[in-house]
């Protein structure tokens, strides 16, 4: 059996685990054969905890990520959301218990945004199909995320594709916050952005994240966006987590060759930690 790292507790966790994912194991098929992209992985996400996942492009991170949520069926392991066994469910059970109290970010929100949708509908939608809203109530609430997130409650109307990219990933982070969750998990969220404008969407999450008092796992490959946003990191490589500790301490003190070179030489981004 594999020895998982040892993880230092925070101060963040408390209470039970949101998620306990266990000795996950996920296989894809491809062309060339089997692909092993989690290898016996466990990670739990406890309430208002934020957690980065970090590691080189392949490492298994997007794909723990997922599992989490209940979109990608693992080999072996069991995911457990509050307790429930997320693969033991119906996949509506799934799909209905698990997008109520933990929304996705997309990496680039002209490809996860439906274009011919205006920005209300695309905000509204979630509140409609799981039914998290009364109707009348809808059109009120639509125009206080836009708010929360600083946009103009008059870009409702307009349609997702007059938009430019940090504004479409504002409305992306609304659409997140309209269930009212506990856990978002944003993927990639700036890197498909200018660099001018991703410092102030990872300002707003961060902001957002505590006014909330959310749990947030932000996949990245950039060490500079998990040193920003998170209190725990969990490095990946190779479907494995080689190496986890409070982020703080990875920074400093890291303990991996792998670590080490995933931290060398970024430079800085500007943000302000307000
Ligand atoms: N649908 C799929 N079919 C086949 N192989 C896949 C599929 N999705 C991911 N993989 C493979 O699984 C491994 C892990 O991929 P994953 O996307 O989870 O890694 P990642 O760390 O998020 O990478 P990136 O930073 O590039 O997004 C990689 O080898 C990848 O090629």
């Amino acid at each position: 059996m594999t020895t998982q790292p040892v993880v230092t507790p925070t101060p963040t966790q408390v209470g039970k685990p949101i998620f306990d994912a266990r000795n996950l194991v996920v296989t894809y098929a491809s062309k060339h054969g089997p692909v092993t992209a989690l290898d016996d992985v466990s990670l739990s996400v406890h309430p208002g905890q934020a957690i980065g996942l970090i590691g080189e492009s392949g490492s298994g991170k997007t794909t723990l990520a997922r599992s989490l949520l209940g979109l990608i069926t693992p080999n072996s392991g069991r995911v457990l959301y509050r307790g429930r066994d997320v693969y033991a469910m119906s996949q509506t059970a799934r799909f209905r218990t698990l997008s109520r109290d933990a929304s996705i970010v997309f990496q680039d929100p002209r490809s996860s945004l439906n274009p011919r949708l205006t920005i209300g509908s695309v905000i509204a939608d979630p509140m409609r199909v799981l039914g998290t809203c009364p109707r009348r109530e809808i059109k009120e609430r639509v125009q206080a995320l836009l708010d929360s997130v600083g946009l103009s409650v008059s870009i409702a109307s307009r349609p997702v594709r007059a938009l430019s990219g940090g504004q479409l990933q504002r409305v992306a982070i609304a659409r997140a916050l309209a269930v009212e969750p506990s856990v978002i998990v944003a993927d990639e969220p700036t890197s498909a952005l200018d660099m001018s404008i991703q410092g102030e969407v990872l300002n707003l999450l961060q902001r957002l994240r505590r006014e909330h008092d959310l749990a947030l796992i932000i996949v990245s490959h950039d060490m500079r966006v998990i040193r920003f946003m998170t209190d725990i990191t969990v490095v990946m490589n190779h479907g494995k987590i080689v190496e986890r500790n409070s982020t703080d301490d990875i920074y400093e003190h890291p303990r991996e060759d792998y670590t080490r070179s995933l931290m060398s030489a970024t430079p800085r981004l500007e943000l302000n930690d307000d």
